[in-house]
């Protein structure tokens, strides 16, 4: 094993997706000399086999989806797709973001950058040996040791498997493997309706090329979201032509020359048998800590599965961990909030303390579906008083515009002479930016006066946001007893439970 001691390093990261890149680009604005560590491909499951890959392909899907309509004026005629011209368009994008991410590592390579600070990538896979060395594997058998002041564990997580289900990325894949497909399979399977599922089964249902069928061992899609919220999505789905079948435990596939046969046992003591070319596995990520040699640190690897971290993101000492292998929501935005917070905190350069609150997801379906803080089911648990206004995207000029309707915005206020905006759920187009109209105000802390102060261009789907606040204070434009199936509002105590809200003739 070549000994690098000599060539130490400020920093040292595990792994290259976006929290180990994000880190380390902070590390090089304070002047570090880092080092990077990455065993597969630059941009983890941010980039190559996860974020980037499938939002890519889900936008191809949409599209697709939209060329296929008969109701707006024209018709396209032939349209055909094949799977492997998409996988090459799913590749490039995801190329195109690895080489910029790629290229800016080189630019500020030893060789090359005068200025202060560089980063070096070490293509091989990392090991603690101690807290100050880091041994790296190399994909040719060679290794070699590199020092460090501090660490930063970004290795993220991998898919879940079944013990006894063989993912051949042949027949039966996870996501990592899902562009291994040669063409649409006639019929695939999905096991697991959570995020991953419910996007690839809006993703190849979309397409119109696959029978597809969702299954999951629950009773209800995103079961964490309001009911509302989860019986949207499941609709959805069955109206794009998924079957949805829930609670049901797979017992096994069995690979038949020509066809997989998969086996469903249900809770009423039947079983049933589905036929498919293709299956897919989609439950849960999964974490292995075993590889990193944390364990010749002291670490406690075996306690909850996935790593410990402090209010800072430390493990222990000087070794910091982020992104998916740590105990947050698995996401991109958070993978990378926190590597550049844990750098900031080990060079003495943090702040403010981190803030996982108000943190905004898309859930990508069709059409796709915003959440950002509390839902009603949260605010019940916490025993919070509010007041709950839903406003349909069919009385959004905007959304009538794009012949795109189906979706809505639900905001959650504080039931309180601050009414402070506490959650809000949007589904439609563009919700993954008219989200984010309202994340800044709920990071000041305002309430639903605040946001009506600024007036929204017209027109817009941001202009849904407001609509539904001016309906929450009794003021909106279009009114629920017009429109009761489109407006609604409602109001909840923790004493009282649920109780009409005052009509408009009560409160101006
Ligand atoms: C299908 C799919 C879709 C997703 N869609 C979204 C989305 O739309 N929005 C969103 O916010 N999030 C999404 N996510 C989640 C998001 O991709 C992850 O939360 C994010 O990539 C986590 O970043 P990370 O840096 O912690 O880990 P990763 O991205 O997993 O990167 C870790 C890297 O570490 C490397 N590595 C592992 N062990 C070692 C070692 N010992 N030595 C060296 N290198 C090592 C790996 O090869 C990998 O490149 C999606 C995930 C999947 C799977
Ligand atoms: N748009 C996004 O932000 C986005 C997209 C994709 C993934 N992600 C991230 O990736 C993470 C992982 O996604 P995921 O969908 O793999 O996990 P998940 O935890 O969201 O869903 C797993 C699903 O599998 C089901 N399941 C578990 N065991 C099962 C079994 N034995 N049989 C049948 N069903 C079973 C669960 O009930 C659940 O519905 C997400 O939590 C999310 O943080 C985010």
């Amino acid at each position: 094993m070549t000994d690098n001691t000599a060539d130490k390093y400020d920093l040292c990261i595990l792994g290259c997706g976006p929290a180990g890149f994000a880190g380390a680009m902070r590390a090089m604005d304070l002047g570090k000399k880092v080092c990077i560590i990455e065993g597969a491909e630059i941009g983890g499951a941010g980039v190559m086999w996860g974020a980037l890959a499938s939002k890519t392909m889900w936008e191809l899907a949409k599209d697709y989806a939209i060329a296929a309509k008969t109701d707006r004026g024209y018709r396209a005629s032939g349209l055909t797709v094949d799977y492997c011209a998409v996988r090459a368009t799913v590749i490039q994008a995801a190329k195109e973001k690895q080489y910029q991410m790629l290229s800016q590592i080189e630019t500020f390579s030893p060789g090359r950058w005068k200025g202060s600070g560089s980063i070096t990538c070490k293509r091989g896979w990392g090991k603690f040996i101690s807290e100050k060395q880091v041994a790296i594997r190399y994909d040719d058998e060679k290794s070699e040791k590199v020092s460090a002041d501090f660490f930063l564990i970004a290795t993220g997580s991998t898919p879940r498997h079944f013990p006894n289900i063989k993912v051949d990325q042949q027949r039966i894949f996870d996501s990592d493997g899902i562009l291994n497909l040669q063409n649409f399979p006639k019929r695939l399977v999905i096991i697991g309706a959570g995020i991953i599922g419910c996007e690839y089964a809006t993703i190849f249902s979309n397409f119109g090329q696959t029978e597809v069928y969702l299954i999951d061992h629950a009773s209800r899609v995103i079961p964490y979201e309001d009911e509302d919220i989860s019986d949207f999505v499941n609709n959805n789905l069955i109206k794009n032509g998924v079957n949805v079948i829930h609670s049901a435990q797979v017992r096994d596939i069995a690979k038949r020359p020509d066809h997989l046969e998969v086996i469903l046992d249900f809770k009423d003591g039947h079983s049933k048998v589905i036929e498919a070319d293709a299956a897919l596995i989609s439950i849960g990520r999964t974490v292995d800590l075993s590889c990193l040699g944390l364990e010749t640190l002291g670490v406690d690897t075996k306690r909850s599965g996935l790593l410990d971290t402090d209010e800072n993101c430390c493990v222990k000492n000087n070794i910091y961990a982020a992104g998916d292998i740590t105990h947050n929501p698995a996401l991109v935005n958070i993978a990378e909030m926190e590597a550049r917070y844990a750098v900031k905190h080990m060079f003495g350069k943090s702040k403010w303390p981190l803030n996982y609150d108000n943190m905004s997801t898309v859930m990508f379906f069709y059409p796709a579906v915003a959440a950002i803080g509390l839902n009603e089911k949260l605010c019940q648990r916490k025993k919070i008083p509010y007041k709950v206004g839903f406003y349909s995207n069919s009385l959004c000029s905007r959304a009538v515009a794009m012949r795109s309707t189906h979706g809505f915005v639900k905001i959650i206020i504080s039931d309180d002479k601050n009414q402070r905006i506490l959650g809000m759920r949007a589904a439609g187009p563009q919700v993954s930016s008219t989200i984010m109209s309202i994340a800044h105000f709920m990071d000041q802390g305002k309430g639903a006066l605040d946001v009506l102060k600024s007036v929204y261009p017209h027109p817009t789907v941001t202009e849904g946001i407001q609509e539904c606040l001016r309906l929450l204070l009794n003021k909106s434009i279009y009114k629920p007893h017009a429109f009761p199936e489109l407006l609604k509002i409602n109001k909840w105590h923790p004493e009282t439970g649920f109780s009409p809200c005052t009509t408009i003739k009560e409160e101006r």
